[in-house]
């Protein structure tokens, strides 16, 4: 997952985007950038670390101009270089430069053609420079200096018959406007916002709508699956669905762990989804495990913290917060490395021993994926002198890996492949364990969404919305990017190739 945000404004828009960026920092902690464009250049800095980090003073008074974009990165595909943070660059046509969240499942083939076809050369191993070059490449089909809104919408028309997987997208190009769009199934968010000044409105778009309202935007919509939205330098708003039979299949994971709950996405309440796969697992703690003697429900902080509030009332048992989570280390799921999460949970999480000791604890988390969180907070749950330590998931079982922007390539890294509940169970050291229903959790998500009929679920079913993904394709991401390869891959950061970068 990345988060992106674009925005036109009226007055410098370095600060709305910095601050945009830090509420989705929680979409990517490896890299963040912002471009702005100053007087017909690009303004750049890009670089390896959090938001706070990378952008000092002295760069912030550089990021100068109305308009720009942003990006924080957890990378999915490529290496985690400097060099492939975003937002990237292209010169040809206007100048352009995009930011990319979500992941293209025809890296590959896109490479070799925007070679034989295009004479372009590609400098990293990103699958988000390719999606750049498919477009510049696109743009290049209008011939004037002018760009109308007409010509770029026929240009997004062609990119997205060209790639294929998960993308939302903002962009901006040089001397025209910002650009934004989402794949034809909408599997990555990307919301509208709008805030009105003296000098006129100023349009934002973000991966989530806490971004827009934390600068006082007011979230207009959803950009639709397959649809773009074009802002004129000048502040003209242009809208166009750019691909026939486009239909709305978001990520399920978004819900489950992605995004914030205070964000709101195709027009589900994150918060209110997760209250829902409380109740939902509630329900089926209460049908499955009517004879288990629960003192008290915990959660595994941070995301599952209003489940688990919502499985205790359900329950009629108590909760508490058993589990202190020191607030400097990030999320240790979209860490880049197996042995770096593994050391973090712990450093992260403490237990109170008084809400452990003597008691049968049923701890709840949002999910088990490696199964890295789950193993050390059981164990840390019996030191605690819990008597019995029950373990309830909100997600089902991930069985399959993630080819549209979540970093599970290899289904030998998760944990329930090619294992049952008990096994699982034993694994992790659960005296029980529960997950939630693949069903259940496509009702808790939906509430009462009624246009919201289809998720991509493919992480617990195997089905892949872009009907593109083979055994060889699998096998291929797998060897590509299981934990090992990436090590071997990964530069040291001084030797990051860092083309048009502002130090
Ligand atoms: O089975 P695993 O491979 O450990 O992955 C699942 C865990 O990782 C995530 O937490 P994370 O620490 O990333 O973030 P959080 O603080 O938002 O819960 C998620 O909420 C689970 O706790
Ligand atoms: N998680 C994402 O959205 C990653 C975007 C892109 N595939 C990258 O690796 O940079
Ligand atoms: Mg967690």
């Amino acid at each position: 997952m990345c988060g992106i945000v674009g925005i036109v404004g009226k007055s410098p828009v370095n600060q709305i985007i910095y601050d945009g960026l830090t509420v989705l920092q929680h979409r990517g902690q490896d890299a963040a950038g912002i471009v702005t464009i100053d007087e017909g250049r690009f303004r750049l800095r890009k670089a390896n670390g959090l938001v706070r980090d990378v952008f000092q003073e002295r760069h912030m008074q550089r990021l100068q101009g109305n308009m720009g974009i942003g990006h924080v990165r957890y990378p999915t595909a490529g290496s985690s270089s400097s060099a492939e943070a975003q937002p990237f660059y292209v010169n040809s046509p206007f100048g352009i430069a995009l930011a990319h969240n979500g992941n293209l499942t025809n890296a590959t083939e896109l490479r070799e053609s925007l070679f034989k076809d295009a004479r372009r050369h590609i400098n990293t191993t990103s699958d988000s420079e390719l999606l750049l070059n498919v477009l510049a490449h696109e743009l290049c089909e209008s011939k004037l200096m002018e760009l109308s809104a007409d010509d770029v919408f026929s240009a997004v028309k062609r990119v997205h018959k060209h790639i294929r997987g998960a993308y939302a997208v903002v962009s901006v190009i040089i001397g025209h406007g910002l650009l934004a769009f989402r794949d034809p199934n909408g599997i990555r968010p990307l919301v509208l916002g709008q805030r009105e000044t003296e000098q006129g409105v100023e349009y934002m778009v973000a991966s989530e709508s806490v971004a827009l309202d934390i600068d006082g935007f007011k979230l207009v919509r959803d950009v639709a699956p397959g649809e773009a939205i074009y802002i004129t330098e000048a502040g003209e708003l242009h809208t166009k669905q750019c691909f026939e039979g486009a239909k709305c299949v978001p990520c399920i994971f978004e819900y489950v762990y992605f995004a914030r709950p205070d964000s709101t996405l195709n027009d589900v309440s994150v918060y209110g989804s997760r209250v829902r796969m409380g109740e939902q697992l509630g329900l089926k703690i209460k049908r499955e495990w009517a004879d288990l003697d629960i003192d008290v429900v915990i959660p595994v902080p941070e995301t599952s913290c209003d489940i688990a509030l919502e499985i205790a009332n359900e329950l009629q048992l108590p909760y508490r917060q058993g589990f202190v989570k020191n607030r400097y280390v990030g999320r240790t799921f979209i860490m880049p490395g197996q042995a770096q999460r593994k050391k973090s949970v712990r450093r992260k999480l403490n237990t109170i021993e008084v809400e452990f000791k003597g008691k049968n604890v049923l701890l709840v988390d949002d999910s088990v994926v490696r199964g890295t969180t789950s193993e050390q907070i059981i164990e840390m749950a019996r030191d605690a002198g819990a008597k019995k330590v029950y373990f309830a998931s909100a997600a089902p079982e991930i069985r399959f890996p993630n080819v549209y922007g979540i970093d599970m390539p290899s289904v030998n890294e998760l944990i329930a492949h090619g294992r049952e509940v008990n096994e699982i169970a034993e694994m992790i050291g659960a005296d029980e364990l529960i997950f939630q229903s693949l069903d259940d959790l496509i009702t808790a998500v939906k509430g009462d969404n009624e246009s919201l009929t289809h998720f991509e679920t493919s992480v617990f079913d195997g089905n892949y919305i872009t009907n593109d993904i083979d055994q060889a394709y699998l096998e291929s991401l797998e060897s590509a990017r299981k934990d090992n390869a990436k090590k071997s891959k990964s530069l040291p950061l001084e030797m990051g190739l860092e083309l048009h970068n502002d130090e």
